[in-house]
């Protein structure tokens, strides 16, 4: 077809207006045929002038390319994209033809430039089965060191991470950090173990000042002390050698902290306490720069919500950074998230709500709850592999269960909810020391605790929910290790057992056809009353 029949076709029913674009049309015009001012073969006289004229313009030329470079910078933000071109358009003598040619290439360039790092920002998501959603997401990180020549991190603090161990970023750090550091609210959604405290801690010790006054700069919310804690520890080892003000809000601060004079440029706590010690000791969160619910789907859970609430209120600076980080993200608690989010980005790792692959995992029908005694001592007798974890679901059953394993020789203790403060955290320290093999936990643990060595989660209890069933074997399987999770169930948990099975299906678990077969339940919650855990005959 003729260029001239194929314009017309393609324009075909617009009118152009020639009186209007003269000018446009009159180069356009120029540009077809071929100009006297320019022969095909210049003559030596000529040659030498437009060399030394070559030689004067390189220089502009350079100068011009490094401000379309700038300019061209505008086409990446989205905007702008046509301010090189602002002004007067209609007069264009031949040098700024020129000028604009040289700014297109540029322009053409930096365009390849940006697919090129669009297309190895895709391959390393699919590499590492990072998902994405959310408008202009910012390209994961490669190595650590990255974090240095793209962001202008502090050498020490990715010396800190090597001093460590920590050669390579995880899945969820290398999207997750430049989310966040690029200063995007996000969800994130990774497995158990997969180092999502990196995630969100790394990003506020790169953006925060140490010692910086004027308030708290950021709070980090978890919804026990124990992880609280352990939050804290772990900041103050990824930002050892600076002097940073990071605090836990213990009970006495809580409770009788003089806030006024507090310097703190990290505050970690659970919902009550930041609560109690913003309404009743005028804890000022106006200065707060990131916040951070971690397990935020348990934070999000009823009860919490209004505290929650009441925490996001008083964070009240308005270019406040927020990020949710959970090993699961159930879509309703995503949507209410979303209410208090602005143009929030979600990175999830693999398939949402899902177990960590590493773990080897086994359901195993115990028949009643005697039977659940002898399978768990026959389990220790064949072979125990400590540091276990074993899960109830109640603090009158971890009591119980403590009290059967004390007679045989194992050195087992136990954490819940009626023991205090000191006591929990030793439960945790013995465990982590290796002085005890066999820890006895409620949901108190269930989450977030980072028991490196646990071999082997036990759950003597059904677990009430999927999601509860995901945290709890996550204490296992963690930093890449390999870890096994045995789950009891008897005629009473039958009915609940295909919501469990579905987590081990989709982690490449088997799972006998029977229970598959089983009818899906809409309700996600499960408790059975059961009976004490007793090796005593039953009185009636
Ligand atoms: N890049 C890394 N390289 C090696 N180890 C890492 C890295 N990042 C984190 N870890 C280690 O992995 C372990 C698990 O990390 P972390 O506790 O942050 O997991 P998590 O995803 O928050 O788990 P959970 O969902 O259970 O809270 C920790 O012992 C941590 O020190």
């Amino acid at each position: 077809m003729e260029t001239s029949k194929l314009s017309s076709s393609l324009f075909a029913g617009t009118h152009f207006n020639r009186k209007r674009f003269a000018s446009d049309f009159a180069r356009f015009h120029q540009g077809q045929t071929p100009s006297p001012a320019a022969p095909s073969v210049p003559s030596p006289e000529k040659k030498r002038k437009r060399k030394s004229g070559k030689a004067k313009t390189k220089k502009n030329k350079k100068k011009r390319a490094e401000a379309a470079a700038a300019s061209s910078s505008d086409v990446v933000e989205g905007f702008n994209v046509f301010k090189g071109l602002e002004g007067k358009n209609d007069e264009l003598p031949s040098e700024k033809v020129e000028i604009r040619k040289d700014e297109d290439l540029v322009a053409v360039r930096r365009r390849k430039e940006v697919e090129r790092e669009i297309e190895r920002a895709a391959v390393l998501r699919k590499r590492f089965d990072l998902h994405i959603a959310g408008q202009n997401v910012p390209a994961p990180l490669e190595s650590f060191e990255e974090l240095i020549s793209r962001y202008g991190c502090d050498s020490y603090l990715v010396g800190n991470l090597s001093k460590l161990g920590f050669k390579e970023p995880t899945p969820i750090q290398r999207q997750a950090i430049p989310v966040l550091l690029s200063g995007r609210e996000c969800f994130a959604c990774a497995p158990t173990g997969s180092g999502k405290t990196l995630a969100f801690l790394f990003p506020l010790l790169m953006k925060i000042k140490p010692g910086s006054k004027g308030g708290v700069k950021a709070v980090i919310l978890c919804p026990t002390r124990e992880l609280a804690a352990q939050t804290v520890r772990e900041c103050k080892k990824f930002a050892k050698g600076r002097k940073y003000f990071i605090k836990l809000m213990t009970k006495d601060l809580s409770k009788s902290g003089n806030f006024k004079d507090m310097h703190c440029d990290i505050l970690v706590s659970t919902p009550l306490r930041l609560d109690h010690a913003v309404k009743k000791r005028d804890l000022d969160l106006s200065s707060v720069e990131y916040l951070v619910l971690d397990e935020s789907d348990k934070l999000f859970e009823l009860g919490f919500v209004e505290v929650i609430d009441s925490v996001v209120e008083a964070c009240s600076n308005p270019s406040i950074i927020r990020s949710l980080f959970s090993a699961t993200l159930p879509d309703s608690i995503e949507a209410l998230a979303r209410t208090i989010m602005h143009d929030a980005i979600r990175v999830i790792v693999g398939r949402k709500n899902s177990a960590s692959s590493l773990i080897k995992q086994r359901l195993i029908f115990a028949g009643t709850e005697r039977g659940k005694l002898l399978a768990l001592r026959q389990s220790f007798q064949e072979s125990l592999n400590p540091p276990v974890l074993i899960f109830v679901q109640s603090k009158e059953r971890a009591k119980e269960l403590y009290k059967e394993l004390a007679f045989d020789d194992v050195r087992a203790d136990v954490i819940h909810a009626d023991l205090n403060e000191q006591q929990r955290q030793d439960a945790v320290d013995n465990l982590r020391a290796g002085k005890t093999w066999v820890l006895i936990a409620t949901e108190v643990i269930a989450r977030g605790m980072d028991f490196k060595g646990v071999n082997c989660v036990i759950n003597y209890d059904f677990p009430e929910s999927a999601a509860a069933y995901i945290h709890r074997i996550g204490r296992c399987g963690r930093a890449g290790r390999s870890g096994e999770a045995i789950t009891f169930f008897t005629e009473e948990d039958k009915p609940f057992l295909r919501n469990i099975a579905n987590v081990l299906v989709s982690s490449g678990c088997e799972v006998p056809s029977w229970i598959m077969a089983l009818p899906k339940l809409k309700r996600k919650k499960h408790r059975v009353d059961r009976d004490p855990i007793s090796t005593l005959p039953n009185e009636d």
